[in-house]
This record gives C-alpha cells, sequence and structure tokens, in this order.
C-alpha cells in the first residue's frame, strides 16, 4: 500500500515536469528503474533540440519498410513531397510559418526529407551514398533549427509552464494551472486558471516570488485580468526584454480631429495606448522628472494638429514648458493674474455655449473647425491653486459642467492631494488618468483613484521617465505605456506645422466672452451683485437689477446665472414667474429682459 503511493506520486512528480512516467517494474515490484526513468525523461525534455535526429530516424525505418514491401510507390511519394513542399512554400503563413525564411525552410526540409524517401524507398538504404546524403543533409539541415530564435524561446517556455504545478505550490498559488500560453515578440504570455477562492489580487502580490520561481529579471512579469474579466482567471506575461528600455521617438500626430482618439505611446505589447479627450477631463501626475511635461508635449502635438480644437494654457512656471507651443495656443497664461482671467473666460463660454445649445434644442456641443472644442491645458495645478485660488470655482465649473460643451480640462501636478487640487470636485471629474512614475506606493491611489494600488496598478515601479499608466473607461487593466519622446526640434518642427491649422473660437463663444466682458466692466464700476449676495433676497435684487439693465435683445440666461448666483432651476422658476407676471419678457431663445412698464 505505501510503495503503491510512492509510486503514484512519482508518477504525478513526472506529470508535472510534463512527462508521461514510464514505470519498470521488476519481478519483485519495486520501484522504477531510475537510469531508464532518467533517459527517457531526457528524450523527452529535450525533444524539441533533438527532433531532426528522430526525423532521420523515422526517414530511414520508413524507407527501409517501404522499400521490402512497397518498392514501387517512389513516384507517388516523389508527387507527394513536391506538392507538401509547394503547399508550404506558398500558404506556410497561415499554418504558423509566419517569416519568408521560415516557409523557405520548412519547404526544403519537405523537399529533401520526400525525395530522400522516395530514392530509398526504389534504391534501398544500402545504395550508396544514400545513408551519408541523411547524415550530411540532415545535420545541415538541423542547424537552422537548432539556431531558431521563436523555437528556442518556446521551448524554453513549454518547460516553465510544465513546471508551473511546481511553481504554484511554492509561490502560494497551489492549484492554479495554465490555459494555454504563447511566444511573442518580447517574451511570452499565458492566460492561467486559478483554484477555487484565489482572486487575481493573490496573484499580483505575488509577483516577486514568481518572478524569483520562473528565473526571469526583476519586473520582467506582469499580471492582467483576462478580457472576459472571469474572476478566476488571470494572464501573466513575461518578458524577455523591456520593450520600453529605449526611449521611443514621437512619430508624428496621431489625429487630426479631437474626436479621434489620441496616442501617447506604445504599451509593452506594440498595441498603442490611444485615448479620446472630447468631453472628457484628464489628470496627469508622476513625480518630478517622471516625463509629465514630455506627455504634455505628446497631447500637444496630437491637439495642435486639430482643426476642431481651440487650445488655452496656463503654465506659471513663466511658460517655460508651453511657450514653444505658443504659435497654436489660442492663449497662453503665464501669470496667476492671466490665469484667473483665462478660467472665468472659460466658464463663461461654456455658459454661452450651454445656452446656445439649449436654443437650438441641443444637448451636445459637436466639435468641427467652425464650432471647436475648447481644450485648457493647466501644467503645475498645484501652482494655480496656490497663486490664484479664487479660480477654483470656475476650475470646478468646467470640471464639472465642461463636458456636454466640449469644454476640456487636462491638468498635470506631482501630487494630486485636495489640497493641490484646490478644494472642489476637480479630481472627481476626472475621467482619463495618466500616472507617471511614484515615489510613494500610496500616491498610486492619489493620482488613479482609490484601490488602484491594491488592483495591481503599480505606477511607484515605474523606471524610466515617460512610462505610465493609463487609466480611462476604455483602458482598465494596469498595462505599462511609455509615452512618445518629442525632442526640442521635434516640438518646434510640430508647432511650426500645425500654427497654420489652428482654428479660432466660435462665434458663440466670441459672442459670449465679449458679453461677458461687457457684464465685468459694468460689474468693476458698480459693486459686483454677486460678490454682495448673500441670501435668496439679495439673489431676487440681482435679478431684478439684470432685467432692467438689460439692452434690447435681452439678457442670456448665462449671464444672469453669474450675476444672481442662484441655480439654473430656481433661475429659470424665477423667470418663468416673472414673465407671467407682466414683470419680464422673454426677448428670444435663453434671453430675457424687464417688461416696459415694470
Ligand atoms: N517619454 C519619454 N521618453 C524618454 N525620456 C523622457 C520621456 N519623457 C521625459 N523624458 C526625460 O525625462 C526628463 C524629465 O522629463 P519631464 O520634464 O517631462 O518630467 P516632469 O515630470 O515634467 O518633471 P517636472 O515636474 O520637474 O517638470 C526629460 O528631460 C527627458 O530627458
Amino acid at each position: 500500500m505505501n510503495r503503491s503511493r510512492k509510486i503514484q506520486r512519482h508518477a504525478r512528480k513526472l506529470r508535472r515536469n510534463g512527462l508521461q512516467p514510464v514505470v519498470i517494474l521488476d519481478r519483485d515490484d519495486r520501484l522504477p528503474d531510475v537510469a531508464v526513468v532518467l533517459i527517457v525523461r531526457a528524450l523527452w525534455r529535450y525533444r524539441s533540440e533533438l527532433a531532426p535526429f528522430y526525423s532521420g530516424f523515422m526517414l530511414a525505418l520508413g524507407g527501409t519498410v517501404l522499400h521490402i514491401t512497397h518498392s514501387k510507390w517512389w513516384p507517388c511519394l516523389l508527387s507527394v513531397a513536391t506538392v507538401a513542399t509547394w503547399i508550404l512554400a506558398l500558404f506556410g503563413n497561415r499554418l504558423g510559418l509566419v517569416l519568408p525564411s521560415e516557409r523557405l525552410y520548412a519547404a526544403v526540409v519537405v523537399m529533401s526529407g520526400g525525395g530522400w524517401l522516395a530514392a530509398v524507398t526504389a534504391l534501398g538504404i544500402a545504395f550508396s551514398p544514400l545513408l551519408w546524403a541523411l547524415v550530411g543533409g540532415g545535420v545541415l539541415l538541423a542547424i537552422p533549427w537548432w539556431l531558431h530564435r521563436r523555437r528556442r524561446s518556446k521551448v524554453r517556455v513549454d518547460r516553465q509552464i510544465a513546471a508551473w504545478p511546481d511553481i504554484a505550490e511554492s509561490v502560494g498559488l497551489r492549484g492554479s494551472r495554465v490555459q494555454s500560453a504563447v511566444v511573442d515578440v518580447w517574451g511570452w504570455r499565458a492566460r492561467f486558471a486559478l483554484a477555487r477562492g484565489q482572486t487575481i489580487q493573490d496573484v499580483t502580490a505575488r509577483v516577486p516570488a514568481i518572478e524569483s520561481a520562473l528565473g526571469t529579471f526583476r519586473g520582467a512579469v506582469r499580471v492582467f485580468p483576462t478580457r472576459d474579466a472571469k474572476a478566476n482567471r488571470f494572464e501573466l506575461r513575461v518578458l524577455d526584454a523591456d520593450p520600453h528600455a529605449e526611449a521611443i521617438p514621437w512619430p508624428g500626430a496621431s489625429v487630426a480631429s479631437i474626436v479621434e482618439p489620441i496616442d501617447l505611446g506604445p504599451f509593452e505589447d506594440a498595441s498603442s495606448a490611444r485615448v479620446l479627450l472630447l468631453r472628457r477631463h484628464a489628470l496627469i501626475g508622476g513625480v518630478a522628472g517622471s516625463g509629465k511635461s514630455g506627455g504634455i508635449n505628446v497631447l500637444m502635438g496630437n491637439l495642435s494638429a486639430c482643426r476642431d480644437a481651440v487650445i488655452w494654457a496656463i503654465d506659471l512656471k513663466r511658460g517655460m514648458e508651453l511657450r514653444p507651443w505658443a504659435s497654436c495656443i489660442d492663449r497662453l497664461a503665464t501669470t496667476p493674474d492671466q490665469a484667473r482671467m483665462m478660467l472665468r473666460d472659460a466658464v463663461v463660454v461654456l455658459e454661452g455655449r450651454a445656452q446656445w445649445l439649449a436654443a437650438q434644442g441641443r444637448r451636445v456641443w459637436d466639435p468641427s473647425p467652425d464650432y471647436p472644442a475648447l481644450v485648457i491645458i493647466v501644467d503645475e495645478y498645484a501652482e494655480l491653486a496656490d497663486d490664484a485660488p479664487e479660480a477654483a470655482g470656475d476650475t470646478d465649473s468646467i470640471a464639472r459642467r465642461g463636458r456636454a460643451v466640449a469644454v476640456t480640462l487636462i491638468a498635470a501636478t506631482q501630487r494630486p492631494t485636495q489640497k493641490a487640487m484646490g478644494k472642489g470636485a476637480v479630481r472627481s471629474q476626472m475621467d482619463v488618468r495618466i500616472c507617471f512614475r511614484v515615489r510613494e506606493r500610496r500616491d498610486v491611489d492619489l493620482i488613479l483613484g482609490q484601490g488602484m494600488l491594491g488592483a495591481g496598478w503599480h505606477a511607484h515601479t515605474l523606471d524610466a521617465p515617460g512610462k505610465f499608466l493609463l487609466s480611462a473607461p476604455e483602458h482598465d487593466t494596469p498595462q505599462r505605456g511609455r509615452a512618445y519622446l518629442l525632442t526640442d526640434a521635434a516640438v518646434s518642427a510640430a508647432a511650426e506645422h500645425h500654427a497654420a491649422l489652428r482654428p479660432g473660437l466660435d462665434v458663440v463663444s466670441r459672442e459670449a466672452l465679449e458679453e461677458g466682458r461687457s457684464k465685468f466692466v459694468d460689474a468693476a464700476v458698480a459693486p459686483s451683485p454677486r460678490r454682495a449676495l448673500s441670501g435668496d433676497e439679495h439673489a431676487e435684487t440681482a435679478l431684478g437689477e439684470a432685467l432692467e439693465g438689460a439692452p434690447i435683445e435681452g439678457t442670456s440666461v448665462a449671464h444672469l446665472l453669474m450675476l444672481t448666483g442662484m441655480s439654473r432651476p430656481t433661475l429659470y422658476r424665477r423667470l418663468n414667474d416673472l414673465v407671467k407676471s407682466g414683470r419680464a419678457v422673454q426677448v428670444g431663445r435663453g434671453r430675457y429682459k424687464a417688461s416696459d412698464h415694470a
């Protein structure tokens, strides 16, 4: 009983190593002969390397048998070999022979093997020099096989995967198993099934142990959920070499319109990290020197190529980062005052657009060269919050209400703490998060959102400037990307090239700004009713005054909102009441003034 259990255990171990157990029992039913097991094990383990010898042996055996039994078959064998050669040469890519050299090699091997088999079938193996031809030709043809990089990688992967049960046991993932594996340009990836109760978080926590067990370099293993999002599956990616080891030059703009997703740089699997910015706000975070400004350059290179996006930018580092793009930027603020005014104007634009849309019976602003989106880029957002804290209300408004009217806010900062982001909801409104390297693990959650560190978004392990993690509605797995690098020369060339494409603000936004400015001048002469207001009564008075002072074509709802500080529903309700009671009239869509007898 004890002995049979031992044998079973031994057989299990062999299977775990990808071997079929060969059990040789002597008359006394003793344990398997170790030498034979070792030889069989080696012949199986090195089957890929030994494949040329196995093939040569099979050819010799087959040829000898055929010569004795069917020596007249040789023309048939030759025809089959010729047809097979042509099929491999012409359609080999469908069989996984991707490179022409691989197809050529397969065709030569099949033709040589088939030709030799036909000759031996007709003449017999003793006919000179057939045996020498097999040995010489076999060795010659075996050399490319032994040297083939993809074959060697595949063998290595097969061995690692065969050893997975042992690895799983030693890293604490006992019961997990490999479902499929592929070798790719950078290494290999495999899909795994987890044992009952294990989660992807368990795997993520064991990444260093897996790296050690697989014998890879540190940082070579990545863990992702599978595409079907099953909780008991995961994908393991093992890199032989870091695909992001070198800086990747910017290939030029990937978009011509803001409605297209912008390519920030390649992920590790060589797919593009494309992200849409229309009707979204973006937060870019990372320590000093992690590549935030480089990331902004990639965005600028693309946004400046969009004929349907106007760019406003705030760079309180005296324009150091963004000034090279000045020819493509519609408005650049480099002082706190300019930034304050710009953000206030952005809110005016936003409200003007909202009102215009309402008047048109439309819900969203569809960008076009005549009616472009407005993108506001703020480099070092923390400085804005420090130097122009009064602008917080405006950034908040833009973040909350900018989407429908295509006003986008892109903020870059080292650590987006509540203090750095100003009070309000700006951070929580950021739909796209680009996280470069952070120093402290907890900063991952700060930039990417609560719980992201635990979910495997390890931005603290990014090890070179420009490497980033991208979180967006269409990017929900922690894939590492590397932003393209724009040299100074590339920035100048792109800025010069794109300057001619830049659209101006649309007529709706321009009118809203003009109107807003005249109100602002009025408000500067008389004390601002909005600032003086505190309660409902004051808001009511401000509304009355605003309607009284309205021009013939009426005052827009956007400005009434600004002047009264009322919420939109309250303002509409009050305007309705005033119109019904004859104290105000609606002059046009969304425009009101006091009635003449009021
Ligand atoms: N995508 C990239 N690929 C390769 N190198 C990069 C990349 N982005 C940035 N770098 C290198 O890293 C350096 C610092 O980058 P960058 O100025 O963008 O960092 P930062 O996060 O904006 O820093 P700071 O907060 O101090 O402005 C650059 O001078 C550049 O050499």
